[in-house]
C-alpha cells in the first residue's frame, strides 16, 4: 500500500514525473465496414480533454462515420473508443457523456425554444426549477435570452443553430459532437458563428470535435486537425503544422493551395529528386531576371502563362524552363505587376519546400 502521509516528500521521479491526463477521447484501430465498402480504416487518435478538434476531409472520407462510432450511432467492425478512460464501444448513445449537433438541427418544430433546450433534462427527470434556470443559463451562453417563446419556425438559420447548440449545452457533456453545424449558414453569418462557436467552447471548456470539409473553417476555429482521406487520417496537427508542413500530396493539395515539384524540375531547382510542396504566397515574383536570389533562398526561372485578379491578391503562373509550374499569389499592395507572357524569376527561402512523403 502506498503511504500518502502528508510529510513524506515526494521522489525525484514523483517531482519530474508529468501530470497523469487522460484523453478525452482515444480511438484505437478504428474499422467500419457497410456491406463490402471499408468506410473507416485504422483510425487512432487521442483528443485531449477541453480540445477544439475538427476532422477535415472530402465529402465520403469517413468524418461522419467516425463521429457517429464515438457518439455510439454506429457499432465499429473493429477497433476501441474511449471516452476519459473507459471503453465505451459497445454502450448505447445515451450511456455516453457525450451530446451532438447535427447540421440539420433537428429541433422539435411544435416546441418553443425554451421547451426545445429543456427536452433532455425532462427525459432525464430533472425538477422543473432547475431545468428552467439550466435552460436560460444555455441560452445566456448561445446569447438567445429573450427568445424563449418562440417556435424554431419564427427563428432565423443562425439561431436555430444556436438552439441546437443550447440543447446540447444544457446536458453539460465532456464532448459536444458537431456534425458540419454551420453549413447551412450563408457565408457571411457561417464566418460569424465560426468566431462566435469558438468563443463559446472557451467559455465552457468542454471537448468540441468538429467535423467539417472547409479548410478555411478548420483552421480558423481548430486547436487541431485530423486530415481525413478515404478512409483514413494523412495527418493530425495544429493549424499551421497542417498549413505549413503537410506530411502528404494529399493534404498539401486539401488544406490551402500547394505547389508540387518533382522530378527533373525538382533535382534542377532543389539539387535533389523527390515530391516538394510549396505554397504559392511563400514565392517571390520579380520581372528582373538580373536580381540573384537571396541568401537561403532557391530561385528558378521561368515564364508568366496566365494572371488572376483577385482584389486582394493576384495569382500567376509560371511554367518553369525546367519544366512543370509554380503558381505564385502576390498581395495587390502597391501597383498589380503586369506580366502576361514576361520572363520572371521566383525566389522562395528553402525552409519553404517541404518533403512529401508520398
Ligand atoms: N449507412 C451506410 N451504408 C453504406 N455506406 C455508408 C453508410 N454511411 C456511410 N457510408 C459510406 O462510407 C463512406 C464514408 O462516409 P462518411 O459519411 O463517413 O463520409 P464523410 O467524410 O463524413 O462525408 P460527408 O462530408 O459527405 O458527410 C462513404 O463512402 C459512404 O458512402
Amino acid at each position: 500500500m502506498i503511504d500518502m502521509s502528508p510529510n513524506q516528500a515526494p521522489t525525484l521521479a514523483e517531482k519530474t514525473a508529468p501530470a497523469e491526463t487522460t484523453s478525452a477521447i482515444r480511438l484505437r484501430g478504428l474499422r467500419k465496414e457497410f456491406g463490402s465498402v471499408v468506410a473507416v480504416e485504422g483510425v487512432d487518435l487521442d483528443i485531449a480533454q477541453g480540445e477544439f478538434f475538427s476532422m477535415l476531409g472530402p465529402s465520403g472520407s469517413g468524418k461522419t462515420t467516425v463521429l457517429r462510432m464515438i457518439a455510439g450511432f454506429e457499432l465499429p467492425t473493429s477497433g476501441t473508443v474511449e471516452l476519459a478512460g473507459r471503453d465505451v464501444t459497445r454502450l448505447a448513445p445515451f450511456e455516453r457523456d457525450v451530446n451532438t449537433v447535427f447540421q440539420d438541427y433537428a429541433l422539435f418544430p411544435h416546441m418553443t425554444v425554451q421547451q426545445n433546450v429543456e427536452y433532455g433534462l425532462r427525459v432525464k427527470k430533472v425538477p422543473r426549477a432547475q431545468r428552467r434556470e439550466r435552460a436560460r443559463e444555455a441560452l445566456r451562453t448561445v446569447h438567445l435570452e429573450g427568445f424563449e417563446s418562440r417556435k424554431p419556425t419564427q427563428l432565423s438559420g443562425g439561431q436555430r443553430q444556436r438552439v441546437a447548440l443550447a440543447r446540447a449545452l444544457v446536458n453539460r457533456p465532456k464532448v459536444l459532437l458537431l456534425d458540419e453545424p454551420l453549413g447551412a449558414l450563408d457565408l457571411k453569418l457561417r464566418h460569424a458563428m465560426q468566431t462566435e462557436l469558438k468563443q463559446i467552447q472557451r467559455d465552457v471548456g468542454i471537448t468540441f470535435i468538429f467535423v467539417t470539409h472547409d479548410q478555411d473553417e478548420a483552421l480558423t476555429m481548430s486547436d487541431r486537425i485530423a486530415v481525413f482521406n478515404t478512409g483514413g487520417i494523412e495527418q493530425v496537427g495544429t493549424p499551421s503544422e497542417v498549413y505549413e508542413k503537410p506530411a502528404t500530396a494529399f493534404v498539401a493539395g486539401f488544406v490551402g493551395t500547394s505547389n508540387l515539384l518533382s522530378g527533373d524540375s525538382a533535382e534542377a531547382v532543389l539539387g535533389t529528386r523527390g515530391v516538394f510542396s510549396i505554397r504559392p504566397e511563400k514565392i517571390r515574383i520579380d520581372p528582373d531576371l538580373s536580381q540573384p536570389a537571396a541568401v537561403g533562398e532557391v530561385s528558378a526561372t521561368g515564364t508568366v502563362t496566365s494572371t488572376s485578379y483577385a482584389g486582394a491578391t493576384v495569382r500567376y503562373v509560371v511554367a518553369l524552363d525546367v519544366g512543370g509550374q509554380l503558381s505564385v499569389v502576390r498581395q495587390n499592395a502597391g501597383a498589380p505587376l503586369e506580366l502576361a507572357d514576361n520572363r520572371v524569376r521566383l525566389c522562395w527561402r528553402q525552409e519553404h519546400n517541404f518533403r512529401i512523403t508520398e
